[in-house]
């Protein structure tokens, strides 16, 4: 039933080692021959860190499909227990800074292209789905997730603040009093409070339906022109998308800023260490 499955090895050369996960390409575009709806996974191991590769590989099949003139994208993950775990911390931590710049503005890039996509889109979050793994999922038009899993922008947790930006995305899809509260708790949803609260549409008990039920959603624009469908969600998320777009200069700098304070960076530095003494026990 694929009408293309899009998923080369393309050699790349980077002179940071920390960063080489893979040589190949960390994301595959399917295609549904019947549906023509594109599946776009995301394969970084461990945790579906979101370093400039997998960034790069991100925004280059958001396009690929937008060219293909899928019916619609459904974003997911090929790790069976976490959508994504948010940005690189190991980016951000004690960062190059050609290799930071390149980093944000490709994140930059992606959210343009994701929140601003002119096909139905929809994620099934098949596992965990933090900070910038919630980013993606909000900047979808339709979430349905697995059970027993979290989601949220914790950036407050780490002692890092979320850009505006990631703030729209969440403020499209949860009432402002429940998001201004959870962004300033850096709360992590459990699948059960998400749908309560609005954050996912849907539950579903495997991955394979909560592909269905996301091509479902996107099958319900089928009787929808088209055009007049992207242009009305272009319409809607117009303000967002010109905010970003006319300030990438200013919102590059900041995060260099930011990222760059002693304090930030300790702070990532025993967040990071965390994390791996957790997952030594
Ligand atoms: C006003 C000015 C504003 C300007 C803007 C300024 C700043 C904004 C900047 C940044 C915004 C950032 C948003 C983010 O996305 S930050 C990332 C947040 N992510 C997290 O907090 C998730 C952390 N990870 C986890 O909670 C768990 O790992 C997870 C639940 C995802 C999976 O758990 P599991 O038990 O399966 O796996 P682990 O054993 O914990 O992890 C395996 C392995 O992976 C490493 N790792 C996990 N997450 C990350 C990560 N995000 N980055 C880098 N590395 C990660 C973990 O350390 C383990 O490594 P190892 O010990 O095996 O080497």
């Amino acid at each position: 039933m694929l009408r293309s499955t899009i998923s080369s090895l393309v050699p790349r050369a980077t002179s940071v080692a920390r960063h080489m996960s893979n040589a190949a390409k960390l994301t595959t575009v399917e295609i549904n021959d019947v549906t023509g709806i594109a599946t776009l996974t995301m394969n970084r191991p461990p945790v579906n860190g979101l370093n400039l590769e997998l960034l790069t590989d991100l925004n280059n099949s958001i396009q690929e499909i937008e060219d293909n003139k899928s019916r619609g994208l459904i974003l997911t993950s090929s790790n069976p227990t976490i959508f994504s775990a948010g940005l690189d911390i190991l980016e951000m931590y004690k960062p190059d800074k050609e290799r930071l710049k390149a980093f944000w503005t490709t994140l930059q890039d992606v959210w343009l292209a994701l929140y601003g996509s002119a096909v139905p889109t929809a994620a099934a979050i098949n596992g965990h789905s933090p900070a910038g793994g919630c980013l993606l999922a909000t900047s979808c038009e339709y979430r349905v997730m697995l059970p027993k899993f979290t989601i949220g922008l914790n950036e407050t947790k780490l002692g890092i603040v979320a850009p505006k930006w990631f703030m729209s995305s969440f403020l499209s899809v949860l009432p402002r009093r429940v998001a201004e509260r959870a962004l300033n708790q850096g709360r992590m949803f459990t699948t059960d409070e998400a749908l309560r609260n609005g954050l996912i549409d849907e539950v579903a008990n495997s991955k394979e339906e909560a592909l269905a039920k996301c091509a479902e959603f996107i099958g319900s624009f089928s009787k929808v022109n088209p055009l007049a469908r992207s242009l009305t969600k272009q319409q809607l998320r117009a303000a967002e998308l010109s905010e970003l777009e006319n300030e990438r200069a200013q919102d590059l700098e900041k995060f260099i800023f930011f990222v760059n304070q002693p304090a930030v960076q300790k702070g990532l530095g025993i967040y990071l260490e965390n994390l791996k003494k957790k997952s030594k026990n």
